[in-house]
């Protein structure tokens, strides 16, 4: 199978407009567009995201608007979308309703991130109704029992958080993250795509090189919007960062 380049930015970062125009940059090298909803209280993302998590929330982003992005987007693109959310927001909005209205909207997956997944069996039931693609999280310090649960509870891919901490782009690739991958993929039956750190071509071309089937860059993008704001720089800037990055994908598969 094709190994998979999966990019993430904030709904609304720093406005729906922008999303959607950095959605559509994005998707040229990625394949898969993963959205993160803004949340006030983001647990597992460094300062980098949560900054954009601000800047959303503060520019007026609501979790309905995150679905009507997706369906501007469904207009003009085919890429895959997965939403990224705490689980406070599904909760909010009623766990069927949520999943019934991003699956109208074109939605294709979700991550519930503080969703463990010994309490997922209605939302899987619901997912698996509807058609939308679940994704749970795997860390270093995951038990192998756990992770067989993660396996088969996980069905568009297994996510493994390559290091112990928050999300943030980090200088290198460390052994830890390796032989995370290592252990796991020969027990996960499902494809297995690592984030967290990875921010340049060489780190995308290690991972897959070691076997991961998909990569998933968030903050190297969410830095570019941080510096550059809404404008036509910051739109060539994250079609050039996700090119780099699929190039990596490319040759890590050789
Ligand atoms: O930002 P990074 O280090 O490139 O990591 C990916 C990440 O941004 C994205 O998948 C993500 C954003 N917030 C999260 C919270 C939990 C798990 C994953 C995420």
């Amino acid at each position: 199978m094709e190994k998979k380049l999966v990019s993430f930015i904030v709904a609304g970062d720093p406005s729906p407009n922008a999303t959607l125009k950095f959605m559509n940059a994005l998707s040229k090298y990625s394949d898969i567009i993963e959205l993160g909803i803004p949340f006030s209280d983001p647990m597992a993302d460094g300062k980098t995201i949560q900054k954009a998590d601000v800047r959303a929330l503060n520019n007026g982003m609501k979790v309905s608007k995150v679905f009507d992005i997706i369906k501007e987007f469904r207009k003009t693109s085919n890429t895959p979308v997965v939403v990224m959310t705490y689980y406070n927001p599904v909760y909010t909005m009623g766990v069927e309703n949520f999943i019934k209205t991003l699956k109208e909207a074109g939605g294709n997956g979700l991550i519930v991130v503080d969703l463990p997944v010994e309490d997922a069996e209605e939302y899987l039931n619901i997912c698996k109704k509807y058609d939308i693609g679940t994704v749970f999280l795997a860390a270093p310090n995951t038990s192998k029992d756990r992770l067989k649960k993660i396996d088969e509870a996980s069905s568009m891919f297994v996510y493994l958080v390559s290091v112990y901490g928050t999300t943030g782009a980090r200088e290198d690739v460390s052994n830890l993250a390796l032989d995370f991958l290592n252990r796991t993929k020969n027990l996960c039956k499902k494809p297995v795509y690592v984030g967290f750190g990875i921010s340049k071509k060489e780190h995308a071309k290690e991972f897959i090189k070691s076997g991961a089937d998909g990569v998933v860059v968030g903050s190297a993008y969410v830095k570019i919007i941080e510096e550059y704001g809404d404008s036509d720089e910051t739109v060539k800037k994250l079609e050039e960062k996700a090119k780099e990055l699929k190039e990596g994908v490319i040759e890590g598969s050789k």
